[in-house]
């Protein structure tokens, strides 16, 4: 690791006036955990670096939330600047445990598209590449710059995160565990980069339980393991405080239940009870340039992931190459037919569609839901991230379809038909697999990690096999069966596909004796114009997709104490 460069003129810590953080005998209360702060006091200073410690579990997570306004108080305060926290705004910074960034693309490009997001409105490109370029100088990343995310170091990719808070020049950064998994030396190295930013202005806290980290900082708010304040005070003082040689020894003083009088921090401003923190102005991005500016940066995302581009490509690829086997040539052959061959190939082209969608959706959320979380509270609209998500994923279904209809064609799979029949079936698979998208959009929105999104696949699948009324005509299944059929967008992708090639005529009229008595048996499946599917995929993509939304909202808003306009 290179050591922390000096700030720049341009960096991020020249001329920011720091925000005064107050907490005045602030208690909080998880859910599950009951009471985890109590009465607790301190302050956190411009220009300071404030250090929170304690053992595993004191609070010191918990607390540096509150601190940053993201959680409710159960009793006491948090104030900024002596006010309530308002909306979070461009002077604001948090960097949590996990990454905030993505990790497929080079730095500097993930940089910019954060960037995009962050700055005000109307930033010409050159600005937001510069202001890139300067907070990449400022923590010391800039030969970084090219390597993708993925590439950097532990300790880089702390910087990486803290690179993005940056962009907007806050007034306050709270970063929660920065130095853990870091080497000494690396851990020191990003310490100094954050004194720098202190010395700057800004109002620096961090959470930490390395010791060696206390002695670095302004000030130590050290938690007992229940979650009290046992010292509040310069870390030069605190082994004196407790009477003891070394920090390990007052984790222990602390841990047997030794307490410090609090330290004075100096004059700080009378809160000004009732009042709202003004946010800085954030003049953000609109909607529709949200939404491009995601689905370009989701677009890169996927190109730049090998991973995806195998799937991406290659369950197409496999999924045609196993068709092509299985059936046989001529199934549409008028004077010939095979009324049930013809049935099978609608009903696999319905679910490759269903396939492709549901698995290009299942992982597009789960494996981003921390960025997403902080991009929201930094102003993005889950509407464009959600519609960001379609828009990006649509034109590859759209090959992906296409590719199965002109192969399964090519090899004689399919009737000989014009136009008009093969714009029906790319209509129909390419809403089939819009809709998918939608269900694993929602699927991947409602889990809380990629392996359960992994564990729903064969759940969604199956009922879609089963009630789609291929192999049990729906005239044929039991009641509960036909109700269940009818929120199984497979079924609908089915009868349309079949009502595209007009199967009923083909079974009624060919040279077949087995089609009429199958007809028999299918009953209207195929009787409705393809349309009326189109329209019900249709409707399904948007339940699902406006389910997503709601969900995404939930889970952004939960025990995220600061309200934040423009959703
Ligand atoms: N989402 C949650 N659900 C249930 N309990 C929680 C949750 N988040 C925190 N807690 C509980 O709140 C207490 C404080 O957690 P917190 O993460 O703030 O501790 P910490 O001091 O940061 O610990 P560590 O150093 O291990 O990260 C712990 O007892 C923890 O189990």
């Amino acid at each position: 690791m290179q050591p922390s460069p000096a700030v720049t003129a341009d960096g991020p810590a020249t001329q920011v006036e720091g925000l005064l953080v107050q907490a005045r005998g602030l208690g909080v209360e998880v859910r599950g955990a009951g009471r985890v702060l109590h009465d607790v006091s301190c302050d956190a200073a411009p220009g300071r670096l404030t250090v929170i410690a304690g053992s595993s579990g004191a609070g010191k997570t918990v607390l540096l939330q509150a601190l940053a306004g993201l959680r409710v108080p159960a009793g006491g305060e948090v104030l900024h600047d002596g006010a309530r926290p308002g909306p979070p705004g461009p002077e604001f910074g948090f960097v949590p445990q996990e990454d905030i960034i993505h990790q497929d693309l080079p730095l500097h490009r993930t940089l910019v598209y954060a960037a995009g997001l962050r700055l005000p409105a109307g930033t010409p490109a050159e600005a937001v590449a510069a202001r890139v370029d300067a907070v990449l100088e400022t923590l010391g990343l800039s030969h970084r710059a090219a390597t993708p995310v993925r590439a950097l170091s532990g300790g880089e990719r702390k910087r990486a995160c803290a690179a993005v808070e940056l962009l907007t020049r806050p007034r306050v950064l709270f970063l929660d565990e920065p130095t853990s998994g870091l080497d000494p030396m690396t851990g020191a190295a990003l310490l100094r980069t954050l004194r720098e930013l202190a010395e700057g202005g800004t109002t620096v806290v961090l959470t930490s339980h390395v010791p060696a980290d206390l002695l670095r900082c302004d000030h130590v708010v050290l938690l007992s393991p229940g979650g009290e304040v046992a010292y509040s005070g310069a870390p030069g003082s605190l082994c004196e405080a407790f009477g003891v040689a070394t920090v390990e020894d007052v984790y222990e003083a602390v841990a047997a239940g030794a307490r410090a009088e609090p330290g004075v921090l100096g004059a700080v401003p009378a809160p000004r009870p009732g009042s709202v923190a003004a946010p800085g102005k954030p003049g953000r991005i609109g909607a529709v340039r949200q939404w491009a500016l995601l689905t370009g940066r989701g677009t890169a995302l996927l190109l730049h992931n090998r991973l995806s581009v195998a799937v991406l490509a290659g369950s197409p690829v496999m999924i045609v190459a196993m068709f092509a086997v299985l059936f046989r040539a001529g199934a549409f052959d008028p004077t010939a037919p095979e009324p049930g061959s013809t049935a099978m190939i609608m009903f696999w082209i319905a679910f490759g569609a269903f396939f492709f969608g549901l698995t290009y959706g299942l992982l597009q959320i789960c494996t981003e839901l921390p960025v997403l979380r902080r991009e929201w509270l930094a102003g993005l609209r889950i509407g464009p991230y959600v519609a960001s998500k379609l828009t990006t994923m649509l034109p590859v279904l759209a090959a992906a379809d296409a590719l199965l209809l002109v192969v399964l064609r090519a090899l004689d799979r399919l009737p000989r038909a014009g136009w008009g029949t093969y714009g029906s079936l790319f209509v129909s698979s390419l809403l089939a697999s819009a809709a998918a998208l939608a269900l694993g959009l929602l699927a991947s929105a409602a889990v809380s990690e990629p392996g359960q999104a992994t564990l729903m696949l064969p759940l969604l699948c199956f009922p879609q096999v089963l009630f789609s009324g291929a192999f049990v005509p729906v005239p044929r299944m039991a009641a509960a069966g036909e109700a269940i059929s009818w929120a199984m967008t497979n079924r609908w992708a089915f009868e349309a596909l079949g009502s595209g090639v007009d199967l009923e005529a083909l079974w009624r009229g060919g040279g077949s004796p087995l089609g009429p008595p199958l007809l028999a048996s299918y009953g209207d499946s195929f009787a409705h114009p393809a349309s009326r599917g189109w329209l019900i995929l249709a409707g399904f993509t948007l339940v699902f997709m406006a389910v997503t939304w709601a969900v995404l909202v939930r889970k952004c808003r939960e025990g995220t104490a600061r309200s934040r306009d423009g959703r």
